[in-house]
């Protein structure tokens, strides 16, 4: 049979966690705590007991009895005034349950030893006995043990001392036990009751904190979570750069900056040749890693602020903000250049690797990407069907003019690939330039 949760820590019959080492921790928060209490009740104890040689001088005036009593409170005043200044320089000595029970066991002999010093038959003794039961209840941080230990040695002492030297009447000596009965229970269920509710407080306390770092915890893996999956939506899983989806968000966004400033934006539309022999010969894994090279090799050349994306299969795609016909022709040259440099192994010698690449720009009045993306891959085609490896750059749409369906729409720059006739592959891109574009003017 399961049992019931209780509510509440387990605690044993002296108001302490039933765990030793949560206990142990509920000591060590409170060290300070306990160290100030006990260190102001044994300063407050002292200074009440000095103060009582005044009440000795005026019943026993200067004589021996005045004196003995005086030197036993000197030394109890001592006592708890060494005990509170070791505190204060090491407030774990409030732990310590050897100097506290001495430093009571010092401070109830001296209040006994008042009672064959003064002897009184009015019941004056019960009334600072009563004080002194309270005090150790509730004043001392102690375990409680300890506290029923003191009060039983000050209960005992008392009947002793008035057995002996200051003998009471029957029915007050009843009454003195029955108050000193009902202070001592009185003091262990009210310091039972504040044991028990610190403790039930500081379980609270460390479920909450538990809790709170638990949350903390969940909140930080769903942010990771969330960051990872925002980081799959816009990448694309193979080469690592922007999904299709994602460039054109991004695209998008250099779009409407290039109209609003009005600066030019360039698009390149990169494909890998002849990549479906590649992975025939090869195999899908080699093309893989090949579509990721050449990745890299587009990530190489452009800057921070360009925006590259994988279009899909073999292609890819690169927005270039601020770059006019020029500049893009020659960042795709030295793309071209850098793809058919590099010699991977994989591929072995009988394999070239090479990118054709088209290029568009941005014309005036155009608010959609469309148009420039779709001349970019016009020029792409161009530079396949002119034998590959090589830079085209697409002019202006020419004007509309009535049966523009007969009339070529499209008129490509010159094709600039290694074998041409061009001193270099840049160079003969530029001179397929439209006579109104600038040349480059970043690399
Ligand atoms: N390894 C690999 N291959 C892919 C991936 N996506 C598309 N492909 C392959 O890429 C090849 C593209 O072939 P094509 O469109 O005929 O183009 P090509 O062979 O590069 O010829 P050209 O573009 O004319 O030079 C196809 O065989 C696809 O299967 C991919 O993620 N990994």
């Amino acid at each position: 049979m399961r049992a019931e949760p209780r509510d509440g820590p387990e605690l044993n019959w002296q108001a302490e966690f039933r765990d030793s080492a949560m206990e142990a921790l509920f000591q060590r928060t409170l060290t300070s705590y306990h160290a100030c209490q006990l260190r102001v009740a044994l300063f407050v104890i002292a200074g009440l007991f000095l103060a009582f040689a005044l009440a000795d001088y005026t019943v026993l005036g200067a004589g021996q009895p005045f004196l003995t009593l005086l030197a036993m409170r000197l030394l109890v005043v001592l006592t708890c005034l060494l005990l509170g200044l070791a505190i204060w320089r090491r407030p774990a000595v409030a732990h310590w349950p050897l100097p506290i029970n001495l430093a009571c066991l010092l401070g109830i002999s001296g209040l006994l030893m008042t009672i064959p010093l003064r002897p009184a038959g009015d019941g004056i003794h019960i009334a600072s006995v009563v004080a002194a039961s309270m005090a150790l209840y509730l004043f001392i941080p102690n375990r409680i043990q300890w506290m029923l230990a003191a009060n039983a040695y000050l209960l005992l002492g008392f009947l002793v001392a008035v057995r002996l030297w200051a003998p009471l009447q029957p029915g007050l000596l009843l009454t003195s036990l029955l108050l000193l009965g009902f202070v001592n229970l009185l003091g262990w269920m009210t310091i039972s009751r504040i044991k028990r509710l610190k403790r039930e407080q500081f379980a609270l306390l460390l479920e909450e904190r538990s809790a709170n770092r638990r949350l903390k915890e969940e909140i930080r893996e769903r942010e990771e979570l969330e960051a990872r999956l925002r980081h799959m939506a816009c990448t694309d899983g193979l080469t690592g750069i922007a999904n299709r989806r994602h460039f054109f968000e991004l695209a998008e966004q250099e779009l409407r900056r290039a109209r609003r400033d009005g600066t030019p934006l360039a698009l390149c539309m990169v494909d890998v040749d002849l990549f479906k022999r590649l992975n025939d010969r090869h195999g899908h894994a080699v093309g893989d890693l090949v579509l990721s090279t050449v990745a890299g090799c587009c990530q190489a050349v452009l800057r921070d602020s360009d925006v590259l994306g994988r279009y899909g299969g073999e292609e890819f795609v690169i927005a270039l903000p601020l770059a006019d016909l020029g500049t893009a022709a020659a960042i795709a040259e030295r793309l071209r250049e850098k793809v058919s440099a590099l010699r991977l192994p994989m591929l072995g010698d009988t394999t070239p690797l090479t990118v054709t690449v088209g290029i568009s720009r941005l014309e005036e009045g155009e608010s959609r990407l469309d148009p420039t993306l779709l001349r970019a891959d016009r020029a792409l085609y161009e530079g396949k069907a002119r034998g590959r490896n090589c830079v085209v750059v697409a002019s202006r749409p020419a004007p509309e003019i009535g049966d523009s369906e007969e009339r070529p729409r499209w008129a490509y720059g010159k094709l600039t690939r290694a074998d041409t006739n061009a001193t270099t592959p840049a160079a003969a891109a530029l001179a397929a330039l439209p006579a109104d574009e600038p040349a480059p003017g970043h690399s």
